[in-house]
């Protein structure tokens, strides 16, 4: 893994954090009954998980809320992984003030990025710089916030994710690749294991390939592959504190951000097995030479604080 890679000079607005948007990254765990998603048009809405009444009626339990893998059978090191909760107490992070640039807007949702003010003219616009992503590349990792509730609107949090490049496109920066998960080939013996493997089977009707491993975990909580971030897809999402959130194995990530007054307490599940690489892979974006700045997210905010969504579903004139 490179130490770092050159990022282009890019702006991203917010979106709403819902559990469709979110999907190619991981899950959003929200109460389906009070989730702001209900108010989406349906088709943006996913749906629910299963219920079942529990605790002799007192209460409504969803079902497999997220998914969770553990993918360290496939770590190089071999070393075992184990379920771990560990806190972040994650400060309000420093924004720089709003100022015009040449930066191309992000290739991800419309966005007029003149567009700071309300009709009363009080939006302040400012500029949040983002310069490592990570990932975990043999786990699915959960952020539950604590002590947050949905309705605070001076402290919220933003998740900024990114799609993962093929192999192919990060290869010109990396020439060892870090560990990643890829399924494990068992080596054949007989002529006849190896006819086998062909499709159409000699042996069976079959004329699908066997599935991986992969294709038995939640399409959520696959590995996304072993490439390095596309800084041009990045999408920056708006959380309350009623939502969780859980990064698919391998889904890039910037490090948690909370926009507000106050420090947020995350509890995250994950797994791991204390082996640096293979727990947690990081990367610096540093801006390429022609650059004027790097990555940025624009924060809106309102006169209350509140953060506002300006792409994606529920941007126009939305609140959360
Ligand atoms: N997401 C975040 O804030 N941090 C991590 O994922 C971590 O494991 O350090």
């Amino acid at each position: 893994m490179p130490a770092s890679m050159p990022s282009p000079s890019i702006r991203i607005p917010i979106e709403l954090l819902t559990p469709t948007a979110f999907n190619q990254f991981g899950t959003v765990v929200e109460n389906p009954a009070t989730s702001p998603s209900t108010k989406l048009p349906v088709p943006h809405r996913i749906p629910p998980p299963d219920s079942v009444p529990a605790n002799q009626g007192f209460a409504t339990k969803y079902l497999d809320v997220t998914h969770m893998s553990n993918l360290y059978t496939l770590a190089p090191s071999k070393k075992p992984a184990k379920a771990v909760m560990n806190m972040f107490v994650c400060k309000p992070r420093e924004m720089r003030p709003h100022e015009p640039s040449m930066s191309l807007p992000s290739s991800w949702g419309d966005l007029d990025i003149e567009d700071d003010e309300d009709e009363n003219g009080d939006y302040e616009r400012q500029l949040l710089d983002i310069g490592i992503l990570e990932r975990h590349p043999f786990t699915t990792q959960t952020f539950i916030p604590m002590g947050l509730s949905q309705q605070d609107r001076h402290t919220q949090y933003l998740v900024v994710v990114a799609p993962t490049l093929p192999a192919s496109a990060s290869s010109r920066y990396s020439d060892r690749p870090p560990p990643y998960p890829t399924p494990m080939v068992k080596r054949k013996k007989s002529f006849k294991d190896m006819f086998a493997r062909a499709r159409p089977s000699p042996f069976t009707n079959e004329a699908t390939p066997p599935p991986s491993l992969f294709s038995r975990l939640h399409p959520s909580a696959r590995p996304k592959g072993p490439g390095l971030p596309d800084l041009k897809n990045l999408r920056a999402f708006v959380a309350t504190g009623s939502q969780a959130v859980t990064y698919g194995a391998g889904t890039w990530h910037a490090p948690m951000i909370v926009i507000g007054d106050r420090s947020i307490d995350f509890v995250a599940v994950q797994f791991a097995n204390d082996v640096g690489i293979e727990d947690c892979q990081e990367i610096f974006l540093k801006p390429n030479s022609t650059a004027q700045e790097g990555v940025v997210v624009l924060v809106d905010t309102d006169s209350s604080g509140t953060v506002q969504v300006k792409a994606g579903v529920g941007s126009v004139k939305a609140r959360l």
